[in-house]
């Protein structure tokens, strides 16, 4: 059976955006994991960081990856912060290949900014947080990346073209 393809990177790099154009392209079923959850769970994202926390969402992603990825030929766009558990960062690099999201903080800023259903950036000062989670999770992002995609000033779809191109001579 053939493997996923995972997209992970910072809230705003574009993995659920570039990630069903890129199963388009491919011809292959798309999964985001934060729908996922929120299907299983019946409820939204802010409402579980609400109700159970930022660990039980954590929680729920666990189960949600290890089960998406063992679905075979998908692509699957994560959220943010799924590389925080050791778990998920074995199973992302022993399941598939793995596209690591990059933008500049101003636009991962930009492109988050409407959209107040992310918990992690309702705070006064969304840029710091960026910055902060980004200094964090970056070197981990790298760790099971197979492949590092810059999507600074690019349109997503021209993104998923090149994405596709490296799934197809992988
Ligand atoms: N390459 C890009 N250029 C411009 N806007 C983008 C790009 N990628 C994503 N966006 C926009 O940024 C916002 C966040 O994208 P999204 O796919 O939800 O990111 P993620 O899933 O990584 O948090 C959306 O409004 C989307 O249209
Ligand atoms: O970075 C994070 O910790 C998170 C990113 C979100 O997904 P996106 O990266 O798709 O915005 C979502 O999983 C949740 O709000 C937590
Ligand atoms: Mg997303």
């Amino acid at each position: 059976m053939s493997r996923p393809v995972f997209l992970v990177g910072p809230m705003g790099a574009g993995k659920t955006t570039i990630g069903k154009l890129l199963a388009q392209q491919l011809g292959y079923p798309f999964k985001d994991s934060d729908r996922e959850i929120e299907e299983r769970t019946g409820a939204d994202i802010p409402w579980i960081f609400d109700v159970e926390g930022e660990a039980g969402f954590r929680q729920r992603e666990v189960a949600v990856l290890a089960d998406l990825s063992l679905q075979g030929q998908l692509v699957i766009a994560t959220g943010g912060g799924i590389v925080m558990r050791e778990e998920n960062r074995q199973c992302l690099k022993s399941s598939g290949i793995v596209f690591y999201l990059t933008a500049s903080t101003e636009q991962l800023l930009e492109r988050t900014a409407k959209d107040k259903r992310r918990p992690l950036l309702q705070v006064a000062d969304p840029e710091s947080r960026i910055r902060e989670l980004l200094a964090i999770r970056d070197p981990l992002y790298a760790e099971v990346a197979t492949h590092i995609i810059d999507t600074e000033q690019r349109a997503p779809k021209l993104v998923a073209q090149e994405m596709a191109a490296l799934v197809r001579s992988s």
